[in-house]
């Protein structure tokens, strides 16, 4: 048995200037605060993952019987064919929900000793397959965001500054340090490039063990090599334990790992040294002809997709259970025991400190600060698409006046600025599903929770949406002859925003339910149509069905900004009816017809809208927005 380990407090170990020591070099780059030396081993045995069979409704096990162990300073390869359980044996070994419903047992060691989901979270980095970096950031400040999300506050602002400058250096990375990762618009980094950032921004908050899907996905073979080995030196050189998935590696990009899990639907075909696999292989009947890529002679091997005759499914169910009866698998059971059996440090002393709970919200803060002004597709496409919608309004509905034929356009004219602005809040969908997207894999990692994700994405939204309410009705309001005073005005704006609020709370909602950009956009829309349908303009209150009415009118945001612009509008004006020989011929009744005039009130009584309730309706558009707000809220807590 080893003796027991003295207390460990890893919040000292955080000093940069007291852990950097030279033999720890990379590309002339000090990386000593990353070094492992807590987790001596990660291990995992009689794993499990069993499922709800799609068709049958069955239990299917999609994992079955895994083991395995990985020391401190190896990098281990999970491969297969597709299908074959990569992603779901890698999510298991993170405690990650392994397969959507599914179930899974067994034991996960550290150190031999069993580790819990908390402890996973503090001592490992996961970086899925998919990036999650925000394309209109520069290389260092995704790396400075990550270190504030993750670093608590021992670490000061100079060594937190000084470990993202030594990753960015040895992930070969400085000289695009100040480079956006990139967007749909502008092109920023490579493939390769991207994939080392990703790796890198998980990497600053010092992981022990490090979980990676796929690195390579999306990469030629020279990228993914350069990927592999600036993740296997960083390991070497730090003593991490590095887990990935890898799909078809070329020979040199396999010769990278130390060791591999093979696996063919589910069960474990071999797992070993890399260095290992060929004899084993040969000695268990399948030898590598000369000069073959042997990953891919593996993958070929147990393929059972390429099976026309039922002979790889043969040969597989042969490979598995060869694997289950070799020395090797009785060795490995034996290592993985005498790991449990002789525990390395004790996983009780693993103290790690948390930034603080200001931390997270503050960062998202400026994060999307700077990508709502740099991004054109979060506000600078939608700033110009308003603008362009004021000038099209303006010119259409130009310089009207009191006579009574512009009365209707009027109503027209307000119906269209509240119901299209709304609609065109679609545009929002892509933004915020990007945001959406790191904020899912943050969390994932424990850095980000779904509280500090809405308020910052609701805080940052506000001045966005005010700057775009204000350009469109400084130019529409005073075209149109909207009524001319300054209160009148700002009222207007009021209510536009308002709206614009309520729009854009409707996109973050029905985009925290669906995430995907197509559904989304499709159910933000149709939302908007309805509401549009019920808001009492196309069908005055009096005649809407009563369904339509009591069902959705009275939720309707769209119907309260119209009607606080119709009283606005009409409160306190009046109209000139046409003059028809030596009388009037007025369109709307009134009292005032008589001497040539429409009281703008009455006007109101058409549309049945009343005076005096515009503080209520403002009451409930702060209440709708909150709704919407809270729900999509709770959508995210439900959905981890
Ligand atoms: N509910 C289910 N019913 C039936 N099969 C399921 C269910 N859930 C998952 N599976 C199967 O489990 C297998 C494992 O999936 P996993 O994503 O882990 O494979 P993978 O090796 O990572 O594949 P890829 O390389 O294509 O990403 C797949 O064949 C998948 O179809």
């Amino acid at each position: 048995m080893t003796p027991p380990t003295p207390e460990v407090d890893h919040s000292k170990e955080e000093s940069f200037d007291t852990m950097a020591s030279p033999d720890l070099e990379m590309n002339g780059t000090q990386t000593g605060y990353l070094a492992n030396d807590f987790v001596k081993s990660f291990g995992w045995k009689d794993l499990q993952v069993k499922v709800k069979d799609r068709k049958t409704k069955a239990p299917l096990s999609i994992l079955s019987e895994a083991a395995g162990i990985v020391e401190a300073g190896e990098m281990l390869a999970i491969m297969g064919p597709s299908g074959s359980g990569k992603t779901t044996l890698l999510n298991a070994l993170a405690h990650r929900v392994a397969a959507a419903g599914a179930t899974t047992t067994g034991n996960i060691l550290a150190n031999g000793q069993k580790l819990s989901l908390q402890l996973v979270r503090d001592l490992s980095s996961y970086v899925e397959q998919e990036d999650a970096l925000i394309g209109s950031l520069t290389v260092r400040e995704t790396m400075v965001f990550a270190a504030r999300l993750a670093l608590p506050s021992t670490v000061t602002k100079k060594e937190a500054f000084q470990r993202v400058d030594d990753l960015i250096k040895s992930f070969g990375l400085q000289s695009q340090s100040d480079t956006i990762v990139g967007t749909p618009i502008k092109k920023g980094l490579s493939g390769g490039q991207k994939k080392r950032l990703g790796v890198a921004s998980r990497l600053v908050t010092n992981p022990k063990i490090l979980f990676l899907d796929e690195p390579t996905s999306g990469l030629d073979s020279a990228l993914s090599l350069e990927v592999c080995s600036y993740i296997k030196g960083i390991g070497r050189r730090n003593n991490l334990v590095i887990v990935a998935s890898i799909h078809q590696p070329s020979s040199s990009t396999f010769q990278q790992f130390d060791k591999l899990c093979l696996l063919s639907q589910g069960k474990t075909c071999y797992f070993g040294p890399v260095a290992d696999a060929t004899a084993y292989f040969g000695r268990i009947g399948y030898a590598i002809p000369p000069e073959t890529n042997s990953a891919e002679f593996f993958l070929d091997l147990i393929n059972t997709d390429l099976d026309k005759t039922g002979e790889i499914v043969r040969r597989t169910e042969h490979i598995c259970e060869a694997w289950t009866n070799s020395p090797e698998h009785t060795q490995l059971e034996e290592t993985i025991q005498k790991s449990v059996q002789e525990p390395d440090n004790d996983l009780a002393h693993y103290k790690s400190v948390k930034p603080s709970v200001w931390m997270p919200p503050a960062v998202l803060l400026r994060r999307s600060f700077i990508k709502s002004y740099r991004d054109i597709m979060a506000y600078g496409i939608r700033i110009a698409m308003y603008f362009g919608l004021a000038i099209l309004m303006g010119t259409v509905f130009l310089r009207f006046s009191t006579d009574q034929k512009y009365i209707q356009p009027f109503i027209n004219a307000i119906f269209f600025s509240s119901a299209f602005m709304s609609f065109m809040a679609v545009a929002y969908v892509p933004a915020f599903l990007e945001d959406l997207n790191t904020f899912r894999q943050e969390r994932a990692n424990g850095l980000v929770g779904p509280l500090s994700f809405m308020v910052s994405n609701f805080i940052i939204g506000l001045p966005f949406l005010f700057a775009i309410t204000v350009l469109f009705s400084v130019i529409e309001y005073f075209m149109s002859n909207f009524r001319p005073s300054g209160t009148a005005f700002f009222t207007w704006v009021a209510w536009l925003f308002l709206d614009l609020v309520a729009a854009e709370s409707l996109v973050v909602l029905v985009s925290s339910f669906f995430n995907v950009f197509v559904v989304a956009l499709a159910i933000t829309a149709f939302a908007n149509g309805l509401w549009m349908c019920v808001d009492g303009f196309l069908v005055p209150m009096t005649i809407l069905n009563v369904f339509w009415k009591y069902v959705f009118h009275y939720i309707d945001y769209q119907a309260y900004v119209f009607q606080g612009m119709m009283v606005n509008e009409f409160k306190y004006r009046t109209y000139d009816c046409a003059k028809a020989g030596s009388g009037y011929q007025c369109n709307y009744p009134s009292d005032l017809n008589s001497v040539g005039k429409i009281r703008g009130t009455d006007v109101l009584s058409e549309y049945s809208i009343s005076t005096g309730l515009e503080g209520e309706w403002f009451g409930i558009m702060i209440g709708i927005i909150a709704g919407y707000r809270i729900l999509a809220y709770i959508v995210l807590v439900l959905r981890k």
